[in-house]
């Protein structure tokens, strides 16, 4: 499928900081909304009014921002700002969104899942949470100054992960080999800190230069 012509989504007068701000806005509105969507008793009535209003407002949103595999303006890649990204963008509507920061020799992550991240009842879903470990394990390898992807990601699930619970990621590289880089991971609640619900292994790779150009043409 071709995609639609880019149009310019900011005038060029408007700061980057000031569009993160409003990306980020909007964000955190879709988010509540996603949630109360998920959460809402409301009846059948006010869901179809709902629809039809909501459907009025993506309207709004017009143009296309970008092509595939081209990278927004407001973010700085690799290891930087992703405002769209599914885990820490503060302008996606599907991220928790997850704030990283280092962490002795690794990094460290906190968020809160919803009820539109659950799994089994009460708990989160164990997509959700090889996701939050597969990103956080990413900025360990940025931090290790060496962006990669995953080539492999082994998951341990010990214990259910609970939603609507503060939560704390943990990733580190424990080792290299050329371009490889071993990580691991864990989730555990802000409360219990030190009693790991989830646990990851992962193998990164660093792409060739080749590769890289190949992969991401736009940086
Ligand atoms: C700049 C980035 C920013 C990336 C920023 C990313 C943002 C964070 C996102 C979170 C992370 C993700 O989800 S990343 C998305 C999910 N992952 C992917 O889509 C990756 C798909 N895989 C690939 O495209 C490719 O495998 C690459 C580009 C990673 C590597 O390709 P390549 O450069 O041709 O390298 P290749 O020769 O195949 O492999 C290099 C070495 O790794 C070994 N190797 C390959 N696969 C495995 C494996 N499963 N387990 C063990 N080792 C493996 C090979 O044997 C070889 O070792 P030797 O013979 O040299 O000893």
């Amino acid at each position: 499928m071709t995609a639609p012509p880019t149009e310019t989504p900011f005038p060029e007068t408007e700061e980057p900081d000031d569009q993160r701000t409003a990306i980020a806005a909007l964000g955190h509105e879709l988010r509540t909304l996603v949630d109360a969507t998920v959460t809402t008793a409301a009846p059948t009535e006010i869901l179809h009014r709902m629809a039809d209003e909501v459907r009025g407002l993506t309207g709004q949103l017009t143009g296309r921002r970008r092509r595939r595999a081209e990278i927004p303006a407001v973010d700085e890649f690799p290891g930087g700002v992703r405002m769209y990204s599914p885990v820490t963008g503060l302008g996606s509507p599907l991220a928790p969104p997850l704030r990283v920061a280092p962490d002795g020799d690794g990094v460290v992550g906190h968020c809160t899942l919803g009820i539109a991240h659950e799994g089994p009842p009460g708990y989160v879903h164990g997509g959700m949470s090889a996701m939050l470990l597969d990103e956080l394990m990413g900025w360990a390898c940025y931090a290790a100054k060496s962006p990669a992807m995953t080539v492999s990601l082994g998951m341990r699930y010990r214990r259910p992960v609970p939603v609507e619970t503060p939560l704390r990621v943990h990733a580190r590289v424990t080792g290299t080999e050329d371009r490889k880089a071993f990580v691991t991971g864990s989730i555990s609640t802000e409360e219990t800190p030190s009693v790991p619900l989830v646990t990851a292994d992962a193998v990164f790779v660093s792409p060739g230069p080749g590769r890289a150009r190949a992969l991401f043409p736009s940086t």
